[in-house]
């Protein structure tokens, strides 16, 4: 695709002030927010834990490790993006055997982070739960 030169410029010129660089670090998650289904889910979840975590008055430690998990969750998320847009560019959507492995490596390490954070909800959140009752 043809681009005018003063296209062409804006986007790949490399001195960007630091103000235009958060510009496009917002519009990059506000890109990934809108296009992501399963991100949207995991942030409102993220959310609800929060909720839950303060209704049961968890310790500093476990704020920690739940805001960890919370990270760890949406950055694989953030890198499954990023692997299947690259991936789509790349192919024009064409099938390629290492695109299958790329885009599928990239789910399996959502499908790992999310199952962790399952483990680490059960672990805080189980407990105490119990000793409502
Ligand atoms: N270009 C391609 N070549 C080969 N296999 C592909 C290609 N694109 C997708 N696939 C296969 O289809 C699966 C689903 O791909 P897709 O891009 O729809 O991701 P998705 O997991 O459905 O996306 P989301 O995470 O948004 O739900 C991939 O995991 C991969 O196995």
């Amino acid at each position: 695709m043809l681009m005018d030169s003063r296209e062409t410029k804006e986007k790949t010129d490399k001195n960007h002030s630091f103000f235009e660089s958060l510009s496009y670090a917002l519009e990059g998650i506000q890109f990934a927010i809108k296009n992501e289904r399963n991100l949207r889910f995991q942030v409102l979840a993220a959310i609800v834990a929060s909720g839950l975590a303060y209704l049961l008055g968890v310790s500093a430690v476990e704020w920690l490790i739940l805001i960890l998990i919370y990270a760890l969750v949406i950055l694989m998320e953030f890198v499954n993006t990023i692997a299947e847009w690259t991936i789509d560019l790349v192919t024009n959507n064409s099938y390629h055997p290492i695109a299958k492995h790329v885009k599928d490596v990239a789910a399996g390490g959502v499908l790992i982070a999310a199952l962790l954070a399952i483990l680490v909800g059960a672990i805080i959140f189980v407990p105490k739960i119990i000793a409502l009752f």
